[in-house]
């Protein structure tokens, strides 16, 4: 690693390129969505050019990494035309030590969650900084909710002890939208003693299309680290 490069940046492209490189010929696989896994894609392109991955599949988690696929040509399909994923890969904003995950720092969690979820094998890709000792200490959790909902969702995720905040455009006037065509509130608790259940409750209100709080669905995940100056891949499974 040169001084010149951005150390976060190196840990992404190490873990992105080296969950390329777990994929197999003939495989099926969730192409997860953001910065890390961008890398992925890129390596997967460049390893299917080179002829040493054939008859590969990804199924996009987004609009964005739909459109990187293409970029890096890499073939698509649709969970209408398969009937298995064998290998999902995808980044995060925090994993804690039982590898529970908060996404959807994207906006994407929702189409993330039914390809994550429906791998065989569901690797996750991280830089150290995305570990954390307990949900919800860095990262608030997303949530896509249908627009007509808006106010009574936010007023039920305070009721569960919750600070919602309708996620706004940077470089646009208003809110995000989703690739749904829903809005996302962030939503700061205090303490979430157990993922599992608030998972359940928030999905509960009515207008929730999905939460962020990916509980219980990690097999493994691999992280981004730089010592003594070099960028290392750690492997933390179950
Ligand atoms: O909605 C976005 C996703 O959940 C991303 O996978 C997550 O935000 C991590 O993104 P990045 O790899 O850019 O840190």
């Amino acid at each position: 690693m040169t001084t010149e490069q951005d150390p976060v940046k190196v840990m992404k492209q190490q873990v992105g390129f080296a969950a390329a490189d777990r994929v197999k010929s003939g495989m099926i696989v969730g192409l997860g969505t953001g910065s890390t896994t961008a890398y992925t894609i890129q390596a997967l392109g460049d390893r299917i050019k080179s002829g040493e991955l054939k008859d590969i599949k990804g199924v996009p988690t987004s609009f964005q990494s739909e459109v990187l696929a293409k970029q890096y040509g890499v073939p698509l399909t649709t969970l209408d035309e398969i009937d298995k994923i064998d290998v999902a890969i995808d980044g995060a904003d925090e994993v804690d030590p039982h590898l529970n995950l908060i996404k959807g720092g994207g906006a994407a969690h929702t189409r993330e969650k039914v390809v994550d979820y429906l791998a065989t094998q569901f690797i996750v890709v991280v830089d150290g900084s995305k570990m954390v000792d307990k949900l919800g200490s860095t990262f608030r959790v997303p949530i896509e909710v249908i627009p007509m909902a808006l106010t009574p969702v936010m007023r039920a995720i305070e009721k569960l002890g919750g600070k919602p905040e309708l996620r706004m455009g940077v470089k646009k006037a208003g809110p995000v939208i989703t690739d749904q065509g829903n809005m996302v509130i962030d939503v700061k608790f205090d303490d979430i003693a157990n993922p599992g259940e608030m998972e359940k409750s928030l999905n509960n209100i009515p207008g929730v299309l999905e939460n962020g709080l990916f509980v219980d669905c990690t097999d493994l995940v691999l992280v981004g680290e730089i010592k003594d100056g070099k960028p290392v891949v750690r492997e933390i499974s179950k």
